[in-house]
């Protein structure tokens, strides 16, 4: 991906770190410095243009990566750069993974809930025009050593299909743990103690450069103590939860059709997978509190007035009946 300003001043390194900062590395020395500002905007135009590309290769509605997305959580960003491109003029991108550590509740295979806070695989994207090139091994391969985990220790929010072969080949990481939310995890995620977040994660404040940044060792953070299993929520939030949002028409237009005939290709599922994987076009989606905010700014139709007023036992009746679905059911419609 080519910008029209100096990607290769501007990133010296072929993998840059970014934080939620996103400050710009320091540059070479020799090299002309415009003004700070001026840097950060590049730097926020490359995080852009990355994902809005990462979002139409993966057909989504809406970019999941962007500069505003990257400064309002703790996420860090490995951008690619192409070496090969500098001597032609500017520079190019070659693609970017971005990763962050998440609270989630994640089951295991006797299907006991465990809350854990495993590094999460959040954005991945090598351009078209050279993917199967190595540069995807690349870069995640630096990104396992800067954050100093195993690729079994990761949870996965929605792979696409690509992804999934891109683990197996170069990770051997096959068999999944089923899970209720959007995240994947694989088997050997439960084998070992969860390390901690590597600096590039916990010490936000400095966007660094990949050759000038040798990793302390970092100490231990306790997992959570284990809650009693009424009081977890069988899912966790993804990444990609706001695009559901982002797509949704008002009550009652956000029902989903009824299909008469099943799709032509339905999303795909396997028992080893759950329902995380699935790709296709996101549901219509109302969350819990949206609904509840929507229904009470909604004045009651005339005719619920009257059913309520002739029939009193039947509004909290209803209520408990809904609140008894599973909460996997309930937040698809
Ligand atoms: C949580 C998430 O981020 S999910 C979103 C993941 N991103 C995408 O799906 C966007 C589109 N895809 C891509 O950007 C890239 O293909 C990536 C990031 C998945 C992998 O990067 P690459 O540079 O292509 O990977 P790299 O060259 O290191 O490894 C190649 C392997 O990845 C897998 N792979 C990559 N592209 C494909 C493809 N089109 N079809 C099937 N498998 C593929 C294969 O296992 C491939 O090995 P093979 O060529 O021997 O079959």
């Amino acid at each position: 991906m080519e910008f029209p300003f100096d990607v290769d001043a501007l990133l010296p390194e072929r993998i840059t770190v970014l934080d939620q900062h996103l400050r710009p590395p320091a540059r070479r020395p020799g090299t002309t410095t415009p003004a700070r500002v001026d840097l950060q905007q590049q730097i926020m135009t490359i995080v852009d243009e990355l994902g809005k590309a990462s979002a139409k290769a993966q057909h989504l509605p809406a970019p999941i990566t962007s500069a505003s997305r990257m400064q309002s959580n703790r996420h860090v960003i490995y951008v690619l750069k192409d070496t090969s491109a500098r001597p032609a003029g500017k520079g190019a991108i070659i693609g970017f993974l971005k990763v962050g550590y998440k609270k989630l509740f994640v089951l295991d295979d006797r299907e006991a809930h465990n809350e854990v806070e495993p590094l999460c695989i959040l954005d991945f994207y090598i351009h078209e025009s050279v993917q199967r090139h190595g540069h995807g091994q690349e870069l995640f391969h630096y990104m396992l050593q800067k954050e100093r985990v195993e690729p079994h220790q990761l949870a996965i929010d929605r792979p696409s299909p690509k992804l999934l072969k891109f683990l197996n080949k170069h990770y051997n990481l096959e068999t999944t743990v089923p899970q209720v939310n959007n995240f994947v995890i694989f088997e050997g995620f439960f084998a070992h103690q969860h390390r901690p977040p590597a600096p590039s994660l916990r010490a936000t404040r400095h966007s660094r450069a990949a050759a000038a940044d040798p990793t302390p060792a970092a100490p231990a953070r306790k997992l959570p103590p284990k809650r009693a299993e009424g009081d977890i929520k069988p899912y966790s939030s993804s990444d990609r939860e706001f695009l559901k949002v982002a797509v949704e028409p008002p009550w009652p237009l956000n029902r989903a059709p009824r299909r008469a005939t099943p799709p032509a290709h339905p999303p795909p599922r396997s028992s080893s997978l759950g329902n995380s994987p699935d790709r296709g076009p996101l549901r219509p989606f109302v969350p819990e509190q949206e609904l509840l905010r929507s229904l009470r700014l909604c004045p009651p139709h005339p005719t619920a007035r009257l059913l309520l007023a002739t029939d009193p036992g039947g509004s909290p009746a209803q209520r408990r009946r809904t609140s008894s679905l599973p909460r996997s059911d309930e937040s698809r419609y």
